[in-house]
């Protein structure tokens, strides 16, 4: 077992792990938000057919040749096509055809016009300018054409990605099934949101915030309830959440404390402890191990911390786990909005948001920033680094945040 190691040397160690996706089909309803488990390939133009980006008329281009205000091009209708109508009549010299917005474009022609640019009656239509063949024409596979690589397996399908989809027509898709992460929360203080409080106790906060966060990682979160500081009870509940599960996340007792179990339970149900304890602050009580090949990852108890060290060290490899290959978060360089008063001996992570002034990007600190906090959290969409060794640090420093 590894103790007291940097941040990123434990991220790597989690997410270096092998890990197995299973997958599953899903239909486009059920799509958004999986990780797609096959590459896609266009199957067909989009649009399908050259098609008129105008409510107008279409015609040969040469036609309008020397059209002038005065001496206007006058063409013939052929037919009129709403979208959805294909085109029964070839366009040629002196004619045109009354054409909507997303028709195909008959035969022959090689241009349109907006009708407000013309003057029509039922037979026929005066142009009043040169329109260029080829003008104005939304022509096949403009979007996307037959055969283009569309997206890659271990990508979210985001609302765009599944637009492209069904405009290909694609009814199911190949998606990594869900990983179900169990989240078991130790302590004897806990009581579950819904029973009454009594003295010492605490409410069961962490199974909420942690599952929301799995979720938006792409995991499937499971309650696997509360479980009092007992070294052997906290053990047979990870055993038992195991085997239901593809890994297992704990609160509780990941620190030095008499009743701080996190450690000797991985070790007592047979499991490899990787490390324990990272230096950095907040999140730094932290353990990882493995047992039959799945990650349990042993969280501080304290919610602000338990959330850093899952954000910090554990979100690639839960990515990861997930199917995804955008298993990074985005990193950013940003100015303190705010001085930093208190040095850094450790790696410290800073909760705050993102704000944008005069074209610079600035790190927020929300408030709160203790390893007990939750309150800022909400609303917290960067998460700032500050190096091991740095001193109290002046408003306008750069430094390196996380979004999330
Ligand atoms: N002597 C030392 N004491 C502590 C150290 C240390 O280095 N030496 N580290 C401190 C740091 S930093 C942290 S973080 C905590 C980590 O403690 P544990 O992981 O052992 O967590 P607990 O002691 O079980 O709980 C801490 C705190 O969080 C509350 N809690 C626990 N579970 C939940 C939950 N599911 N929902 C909401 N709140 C929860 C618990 O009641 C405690 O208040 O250790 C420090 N101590
Ligand atoms: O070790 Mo605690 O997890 O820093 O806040």
């Amino acid at each position: 077992m590894l103790k007291n190691i940097e941040a990123d040397a434990a991220r790597d160690m989690l997410c270096a792990l092998p890990v197995t996706c299973r997958t599953e089909t899903a239909g486009l309803r059920d799509a958004p938000d999986r990780v797609l488990a096959e590459d896609v390939t266009a199957r067909i133009n989009t649009p399908p057919f050259d098609r008129s980006p105008f409510d107008g008329y279409a015609f040969r281009g040469e036609d309008t040749k020397n059209a002038t205000r005065e001496k206007p091009a006058v063409l013939k209708i052929t037919e009129e096509l709403p979208a959805g109508k294909a085109p029964t009549i070839k366009v040629t010299v002196g004619y045109a055809a009354k054409i909507l917005t997303g028709a195909p474009i008959p035969e022959g022609a090689n241009a349109t016009i907006k009708y407000e640019l013309t003057e029509f009656t039922k037979d026929e239509v005066r142009i009043f300018e040169l329109v260029a063949p080829d003008s104005d024409i939304v022509r096949a596979g403009d979007d996307i054409r037959a055969g283009t690589h569309i997206a890659e397996k271990g990508a979210m399908i985001t609302a765009p990605l599944v637009g492209i989809l069904a405009s290909q027509g694609i009814e199911h898709v190949a998606v990594y099934k869900k990983p179900v992460i169990s989240i078991l929360n130790t302590g004897t203080e806990l009581t579950e949101v819904g029973q009454p409080l009594s003295p010492a106790m605490i409410y069961n906060s962490n199974v909420y915030t942690l599952s929301g966060y799995l979720r938006d990682m792409g995991a499937a979160p499971k309650n696997a309830g509360v479980v009092p500081d007992l070294p052997d009870a906290i053990a047979d509940r990870i055993s038992a959440a195991l085997r239901e599960s593809d890994m297992v996340v704990t609160t509780g007792g990941a620190s030095v404390g008499d009743y701080d179990w996190a450690v000797t339970s991985a070790e007592r149900l047979g499991a490899e402890v990787l490390f324990w304890k990272i230096n950095m602050k907040p999140g730094g009580s932290i353990m990882a191990a493995v047992k039959d090949g799945k990650v349990i990852l042993g969280l501080s108890g304290n919610p602000g911390a338990a959330v850093l060290g899952l954000l910090r060290i554990a979100l690639p490899y839960v990515r990861k786990l997930c199917g995804r290959t955008d298993v990074m978060p985005p990193v950013i360089d940003v100015f303190l909005k705010e001085p930093l008063t208190k040095p850094s001996p450790k790696l410290r992570l800073l909760r705050g948001r993102l704000e944008l002034s005069a074209g610079r990007a600035y790190f927020a600190e929300n408030e709160g920033q203790s390893n007990g906090a939750v309150s800022s959290l909400f609303g917290c969409d960067l998460l700032g680094e500050i190096a091991a060794g740095s001193p109290p640090l002046p408003a306008g420093t750069i430094i390196k945040a996380y979004r999330i």
